[in-house]
């Protein structure tokens, strides 16, 4: 297999040698070329990343047949399999198969590969039938990747990928997907693996890209090689602030923000720029062909038709201009016949006879010229209409009933307007509506991002970068304006939905998924639960149980596959919190020493802890930035302060307690004496 990679990629570089020594002749061949030689510079960094491991398994069916799978597909010269890409549908039973329903599959095997040699192979007998010296039936992979070390880095499970999971992953649905399950189910593994089925199996929809949408860096950073190590480097991952293009660089009160985030707020934008429209006004329009008056219900129809295609206020102003200057124009060319029929009556008054004068001799041709002649024949009114187009006095006009604008400034205009704020957020106090107000001059928050992004639809019209699939990931932290700002890219609405209500952040807007998809795909869309948690043991689960009942006493509990040691209490003075965490990071890593430990505080104790002398074998993460995330040890401090931060603080503390993949310790503080260090 590994001669036939080498053998594809040179025969792809000869290729494309050949291809940059060409001449071409013309800008079209050239872009065809260079098409060609992008395209080509993909498939090879496809079949590059395949060197990692490039078949990681093997089915044989009870019939004897055999099949590999691996990281792409190949073929041998004369044209037969040899390697099945993992996305195939060939490929499925490797994931599906069980023993309660083998689909003709006898044994299923794992193959570990290093450096082009195999190190490790685990097979699972499915049939039933009985292990021979040529099966090595031990304990599954998917344990030892659960149980290895966690670097801070999410890795790609291809190899491992559960039948609940890929029946997800490899699903026909090609509309909104939602995926949910309590931590630790695999729900980003998942989303990022159907990422890459979407744009192996849906090449169509692969085409208009593919956007992965996290809900912040640090998340975004975990999660980044997965994909690269899946083959795929042709997917968008991004925050709000990269969709927005905006940074946001101030924090708002938790209520602030949820007021922000709703549906009302972004309708109140919309009535801020539709008033910023001509509605039941006349227009004087003063020209030097004359003056004309158009009344207010034709300026109502013009505004209408310019809406009509929802290109946004600014384009369709120009649309606008241009009904304005049509009925003008219409307007004059009536007004110029009447004067002109008018003058000729005056003439005939006083015996003149226009006809008569302009009349041609008998045998001349065209006698309807003549008539014309009355009706203003040498007026070109084409080019007065192009002229009135560019005249600056009509802009001028025109931009007075319909003024271009800047989305910027409509929000700030909002956010500086007391009296509509307070009637598009009613549930927040005068002081909240005053502070929003004194603050909108200081930059934008995280909650802004989203409404700017609405502010620029309704200004500059749909925005130009779309998706044709969307994942994203951590749902459950979307506001509703968050929402449209997602929907707004991708308008196939084709996309993957993951995340876990119980985890739901302060500034959430919706309380279910069917609140949230309601406005977009009312009912529409496929709907997957997850069960199992491959992340925590089985004790760690279980000691995060009465927090979920309290936050989500409906929801299903998934069960861990996995056991380890008991979570450890332990209470520190204040003063000697940093050395206790020293000792505690110190201790484990002596145990796991390729294991990050994540520690884990509110928002406003993370400085003091980073102050002191970590090694890099622990990162500080404040409680709402730890969604997402995964440890080999979590030791939480001062539950109760993460609990009290905020409106969420439950729910962060939940989130804490579910991160670790073999240890939890929760390191309570008192100020008395009376602490128990770790001894
Ligand atoms: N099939 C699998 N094979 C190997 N590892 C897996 C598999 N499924 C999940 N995992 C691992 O389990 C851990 C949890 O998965 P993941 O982060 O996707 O869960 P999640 O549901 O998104 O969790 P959370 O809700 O807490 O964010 C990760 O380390 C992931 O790599």
């Amino acid at each position: 297999m590994y001669g036939r990679l080498d053998a594809e990629k040179s025969d792809i570089g000869a290729v494309r040698a050949r291809l940059m020594g060409s001449s071409v002749d013309g800008a079209e061949a050239r872009r065809a070329r260079d098409a060609e030689i992008a395209r080509l510079d993909r498939a090879l960094g496809r079949l590059q990343l395949a060197e990692r491991s490039l078949c990681f398994g093997r089915l044989d069916s009870s019939a004897g047949e055999s099949l590999h799978i691996g990281r792409v597909g190949l073929r041998s010269e004369s044209g037969e399999i040899l390697l099945v890409d993992w996305r195939a549908e060939a490929s499925r039973p490797f994931y599906a198969a069980t023993l309660a329903s083998p689909l003709g599959v006898r044994r299923r095997r794992h193959v570990r590969v290093e450096a082009r040699r195999i190190v490790d192979v685990s097979d699972e007998i499915l049939d039933g039938s009985i292990p021979t010296a040529m099966d090595a039936v031990g304990d599954g992979p998917l344990v030892s990747a659960l149980s290895g070390a966690r670097t801070g880095r999410m890795r790609e499970a291809a190899t491992t990928l559960q039948r609940e999971q890929d029946d997800v992953v490899r699903s026909e649905h090609r509309g909104v997907m939602v995926v949910d399950g309590g931590p630790g189910t695999g729900k980003t593994i998942v989303a990022l693996h159907r990422a890459a089925y979407v744009l192996y199996a849906f090449p169509t929809i692969a085409e208009r890209g593919v956007l992965v949408f996290g809900p912040n860096r640090r998340f975004l950073a975990y999660i980044s090689e997965v994909l690269p190590s899946l083959g795929e480097n042709d997917v968008e991952l991004a925050t709000a602030p990269d969709l927005v293009g905006v940074e946001a660089t101030r924090s708002e009160p938790d209520a602030v923000a949820r007021a922000k985030g709703r549906r009302s707020f972004g309708d109140a934008l919309a009535r801020m720029v539709q008033e910023r429209q001509p509605h039941g006004v006349a227009l004087r329009l003063t020209t030097a062909h004359g003056q004309v008056v158009l009344d207010a219900s034709r300026v109502d129809a013009a505004r209408r038709s310019a809406l009509q295609g929802g290109i946004g206020h600014n384009r369709a102003r120009n649309l606008f201009l241009e009904h304005v200057v049509d009925d003008l124009v219409n307007e004059l060319e009536q007004q110029t016949a009447k004067e002109i029929s008018d003058f000729e009556d005056e003439l005939k008054d006083i015996g003149v006879d226009l006809d008569r004068m302009f009349a041609r001799r008998p045998g001349d041709h065209e006698p309807d010229d003549i008539e014309s002649s009355s009706d203003g024949l040498d007026i070109d009114w084409d080019r007065i209409r192009d002229d009135l187009l560019g005249d600056a006095g009509i802009d001028r006009i025109v931009s007075g009933a319909w003024p271009r604008l800047r989305a910027e400034d409509v929000l700030r205009e909002l956010l500086t307007d007391p009296d509509a704020l307070a009637r598009a957020m009613p549930e927040l106090s005068g002081e909240h509506i005053a502070s929003i107000g004194s603050e909108a001059e200081k930059g934008w928050s995280r909650a802004d991002l989203a409404a700017l992004d609405e502010a620029r639809a309704l200004i500059d019209g749909p925005v130009e970068t779309t998706y044709g699939h969307v994942v994203v990931d951590e749902a459950q932290q979307l506001s509703e304006m968050e929402w449209r700002m997602l929907m707004r890219r991708c308008p196939s609405r084709s996309m993957t939905i993951v995340g876990d209500l119980a985890q739901a952040g302060p500034t959430t807007t919706i309380t279910g998924w069917e609140d949230a998809l309601e406005p977009f795909v009312a009912g529409r869309y496929a709907h997957h639960t997850l069960t199992v948690n491959y992340r925590t043991t089985a004790e760690i689960l279980d000691a995060a149980m009465p927090l979920l009942a309290r936050i989500a006493p409906s929801q299903r509990i998934s069960y861990s596959i996995r056991h380890g040691g008991a979570p450890t209490y332990l209470t520190v003075a204040d003063t000697d919190v940093n050395a206790a965490l020293d000792d505690l990071v110190a201790r484990f890593r002596n145990e796991h020493p390729d294991d990050l430990v994540g520690i884990i505080a509110a928002t406003r104790r993370v400085p003091g802890i980073e102050g002191g002398s970590l090694g890099d074998g622990a990162v500080v993460v404040p409680a709402p930035d730890a969604r997402g995330l995964e440890f080999g040890a979590v030791i939480i401090v001062d539950p109760d302060e993460i609990e009290g931060e905020s409106d969420a603080g439950l729910r962060d503390l939940y989130v804490a307690q579910t991160r670790a993949t073999k240890r939890l310790i929760t390191l309570t503080i008192t100020s008395a004496d009376a602490a128990v260090l770790p001894g």
